[in-house]
């Protein structure tokens, strides 16, 4: 139960941060019990994980990674994102910063936009590599469709709880609606020179959407959990969704939702010298959703705000322009140094949470290097 076909497991000696389960059925048959688990989930870690939410075509879409990557750099690039507006795509090794001194990472991803694959065959924003639009109408199509309904279900839940109307939330992430929502395949190689805490592979970030969704299978991912000093990792279980939550939620919710700290280390013990893949939906308010937090909406979120002068909550960037302006700022080439890296964040932004970074330590991690 503990392991997927063909992986080794996830060493039992390494610390790992626990994850709330929540059953994605019992939250649609709507349990209090269970809405009353995911509501202090996502406002405490804001990290969960998510059983039986029945999407299975994840499994196909780790293989549409797989097969795009096995294919030449050359027809890769042909699909390539190139910042500004173009976000989607191949994204190549070396594109991206991963720390502010300037480093860059060695991860590639597919990136395909939401909107093109409920359009397909139809094209919103661009094209993509043979592998995914063989796979379009049978894979991403599903898959995306039911992540939305999934994500849709337990955004009516938390609306609720935040005392928005059932609706506030989800209506803002229409599935027809233009939006930088997408699906994500990322590919980390094994990381030749070791370990260290100088090289996450992913920088330490929030995410800067509503709701990432990730279906992982090898160990790598790590949170700074509120209050501790310590990265932990998560323990990728079969069956079980990584949920979390993004910075436009913490800002629509006035910061009650938690768009919690986490970055990416090569995998520890065994799991150390494989591929590490990710299959992830990133979820985003629409466009022209602006981000500001739903004050007339609920007294709840109201009362939040009032209580966090600190924090502005009303940014008056769209969702769009919030996400390409991050989506941007870690490009290498947009790099101007450490001052600029750090203006270019999210709600890593705020002082309390740049101070939890540099004060953190990494977790010890046995590698077999
Ligand atoms: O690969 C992972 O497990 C997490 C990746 C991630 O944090 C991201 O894509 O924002
Ligand atoms: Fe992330």
């Amino acid at each position: 139960m503990d392991c997927f076909p063909g992986l080794p497991p996830f060493p039992e000696d390494v610390v790992t941060h626990p994850l709330v389960v929540v059953d994605y059925l019992k939250v649609k048959a709507g349990d209090e019990e269970e809405i009353d688990k995911l509501y202090g989930a996502a406002t405490g870690l804001g990290f969960w994980y998510l059983k039986n939410h029945g999407i299975d075509e994840a499994n196909e879409v780790f293989v549409i990674g797989a097969e795009t990557m096995a294919l030449p750099l050359e027809e890769k690039m042909k699909y390539a994102e190139s910042g500004g507006e173009k976000v989607f795509g191949y994204k190549a090794a070396g594109v991206c910063v991963i720390d502010e001194k300037g480093n860059t990472d060695i991860i590639e991803m597919l990136n395909v936009a939401k909107d093109d694959v409920v359009a397909w065959p139809q094209q919103v924003h661009q094209d993509y590599p043979r592998p995914a639009t063989d796979k379009m109408d049978n894979i991403l199509k599903p898959f995306v469709q039911k992540t939305v309904e999934v994500n849709h279900v337990l955004l009516d839940a938390l609306s609720v709880k935040l005392g928005l109307p059932k609706d506030a939330l989800s209506r803002r992430h229409r599935l027809d609606a233009s939006s930088t929502c997408g699906v994500r395949c990322i590919k980390t190689p094994p990381e030749p020179e070791g370990w260290s805490e100088e090289k996450a592979l992913f920088a330490a970030h929030s995410d800067y959407g509503s709701i990432t969704f990730l279906h992982n299978r090898l160990g790598g991912m790590q949170v700074l959990a509120p209050g501790t000093k310590q990265w932990q990792y998560v323990k990728p279980l079969p069956g079980h969704a990584i949920l979390n939550v993004g910075d436009s939620l913490n800002l629509l919710s006035g910061g009650l939702l938690r768009s919690n700290l986490h970055r990416v280390v090569p995998p520890p013990g065994e799991q150390f010298s494989h591929e590490r893949w990710t299959v992830g939906y990133f979820m985003r308010p629409e466009n022209d959703v602006p981000l500001n937090a739903l004050v007339d909406e609920s007294p709840l979120i109201a009362e939040a705000v009032a209580k966090n002068p600190e924090r502005n909550f009303i940014t008056n960037e769209t969702a769009r322009e919030w996400s390409i302006r991050r989506f941007n700022n870690i490009r290498a080439t947009n790099y101007k140094g450490k001052e600029n890296w750090k203006a270019g964040g999210g709600t890593e932004n705020y002082k309390a949470v740049r101070e939890a970074v540099d004060a953190s330590v990494g977790a010890t991690v046995p590698v077999n290097a």
